[in-house]
């Protein structure tokens, strides 16, 4: 479960998200969507400690990102969009290493697990640092899927991988999801965010311009279902954006008229 509550983030004079809430149980893959800097990663980076809310709070599993660090951090696993993994380890040095670091049980059979499933068995040996940009994703991807943590946060997962990778990634955020565990991912990938996600958030500078079912957004937006897939959450996300400008167009000539 995620709980964002009245999460603010000022940079210097620059609010870069304001008083957002959404909650995310189990059970459910929740989208944060908006335009380049609409504060989709700074609300990413305070769910997982990363940055300190100027105001509100957010708690995962119940526990405070910023109060209760540890306990809050053992309860998701993090896919950062630029994922840092060290170097001069193995892939399998890497796994076995979060693998103690969680506890995570038969941990020798769910590694080669993972590295089979994502085409690495024979890459496991290698220094990360001769894998290729995608590779390094699947790392990621498999740290933080390793523990089966009950909560999932997701920075644009697909970027970096080829058509297959991408198939599965999907497939497995929606699977990770039906048993129960809560998945938040940001998305450019309008097809990606319909196809899998349950709500969503659509973000604007910091502001929230949308937030329900797809159904519920269609409904907001006066837009209508069908068309290509990915299609009807296009039509949404422009006309949220169009209803924005006018309303500032609108406040524009309020203050000047
Ligand atoms: N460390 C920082 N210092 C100052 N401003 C920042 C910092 N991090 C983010 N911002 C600003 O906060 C706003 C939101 O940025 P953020 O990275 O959250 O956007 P985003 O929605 O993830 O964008 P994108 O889709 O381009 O990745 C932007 O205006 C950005 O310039």
């Amino acid at each position: 479960m995620i709980e964002v509550s009245g999460f603010s983030k000022r940079y210097g004079r620059h609010e870069a998200v304001g008083n957002l809430s959404f909650q995310v149980p189990g059970g459910m893959v929740f989208g944060l969507l908006g335009s380049n800097g609409a504060g989709k990663t700074t609300t990413i980076r305070a769910l997982v400690g990363l940055t300190r809310p100027t105001a509100g709070t957010v708690r995962v599993q119940g526990f405070d990102v910023w109060r209760e660090p540890v306990k809050a951090k053992a309860a998701f696993g993090y896919i950062p969009d630029r994922p840092y993994l060290y170097g001069k380890l193995t892939a399998r040095e890497l796994l076995r290493f979060v693998a103690q670091l969680y506890s995570v049980q038969s941990a020798e059979a769910e590694i080669e697990r993972w590295l089979t499933f994502f085409r690495l068995g024979d890459f496991g040996n290698e220094l990360l640092e001769t894998y290729s940009h995608g590779m390094r994703q699947k790392v990621a991807i498999i740290c933080a899927l390793l523990p089966d943590p009950p909560v999932l946060i997701v920075d644009e997962p697909m970027v970096g991988l080829d058509p297959h990778a991408a198939r599965q990634v999907r497939e497995l955020l929606r699977n990770h999801a039906d048993r129960g565990r809560a998945v938040l991912l940001t998305t450019h990938s309008l097809p990606v965010a319909e196809a899998v996600c349950d709500r969503l958030v659509v973000l604007d500078r910091g502001r929230v311009l949308g937030q329900g079912t797809m159904d519920e957004l269609r409904a907001h937006t006066g837009t209508e279902a069908g068309g290509v897939h990915g299609d009807s959450l296009e039509r949404i996300f422009f006309r949220l954006l169009e209803e924005e400008q006018a309303e500032e167009a609108r406040r524009a000539v309020g203050v000047t008229g």
